[in-house]
């Protein structure tokens, strides 16, 4: 078993929300770089984005401007997330991101609900974690919490996997939370254990996030979207920024 030293779990907003509400009238606001940067300043330590095929939210512009206001945040992460399949290997190409997360959505999917599966998915995505890696872009792959799966990922390329959270999110307030955080505690150390990095995501919120990050073992990152802008929509981005920081630092003093 790989253990490590708990590091602390970065906080990386996803925007697609403010950007899904921008599209509703062709007059700029609310601005998806203003939302950033609001973001970034309130201690954020990165920005996460799913340009999907359809543009439903974020579009193709505001791949290009949040990438150039990522240069002025140099401690920052930017992590873009996609089908490699489909759109996203451009925007890697054209923005060198720090990271890449490889979702398996469809084009049409309504929400991203499911991860990976190997060995099926590994000979077309070994080229593309290939690649990516040679343009110096960290590649972390979107996945179900099955320990198995996890030395597949690594045996295919990838720096990282995100574990997809809303199983454990719809559990949390129910008596299947306490089987769902061993369950992802056991995909997060089979992941430690084949040498990979623990991201996660996926309707995470202020009330579910300290339990993960205390059970859940290596957690680099988290990128929460939906419910942190529902949050700012009551509290501001600084505040709800700062209210998640306050969600992991509890889970991190609650940790084992
Ligand atoms: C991969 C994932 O779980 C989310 O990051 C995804 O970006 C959500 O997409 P929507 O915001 O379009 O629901
Ligand atoms: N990868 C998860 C993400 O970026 C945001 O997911 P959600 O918090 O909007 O469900």
């Amino acid at each position: 078993m790989t253990t490590q030293t708990s590091p602390r779990t970065a906080l990386s907003v996803n925007v697609n929300k403010v950007a899904l509400v921008r599209n509703t009238r062709h007059l700029g606001i609310p601005s998806v770089t203003r939302a950033s940067q609001l973001c970034l300043e309130a201690g954020a330590q990165g920005i996460t984005i799913h340009p999907r095929p359809d543009e439903r939210h974020i579009r193709a512009s505001d791949v290009y401007e949040l990438a150039e206001l990522l240069k002025r945040w140099p401690d920052a992460e930017f992590n873009i997330e996609g089908n490699p399949t489909q759109n996203l290997m451009e925007f890697i190409r054209r923005t060198r991101p720090n990271q890449a997360t490889f979702v398996p959505d469809s084009e049409d999917q309504f929400t991203s609900d499911h991860g990976w599966t190997f060995p099926q998915d590994a000979e077309r995505l070994k080229p593309l974690i290939d690649e990516c890696r040679s343009l110096g872009v960290r590649v972390s792959l979107f996945m179900d919490a099955i320990p198995g799966q996890m030395a597949a990922a690594k045996a295919v390329g990838a720096d990282r996997v995100e574990l997809y959270t809303e199983p454990y999110a719809a559990s949390w307030a129910t008596a299947d939370k306490e089987t769902q955080l061993e369950i992802y505690a056991a995909a997060a150390q089979a992941a430690l254990d084949a040498g990979l990095g623990v991201n996660a995501g996926h309707d995470l919120n202020r009330d579910n996030l300290p339990d993960f990050v205390a059970r859940v073992p290596g957690l680099l990152e988290v990128s929460i979207g939906h419910a942190l802008i529902a949050d700012a929509l009551e509290l501001g981005y600084a505040e709800a920024v700062r209210a998640y920081q306050r969600s992991i630092d509890a889970g991190m003093a609650g940790k084992r």
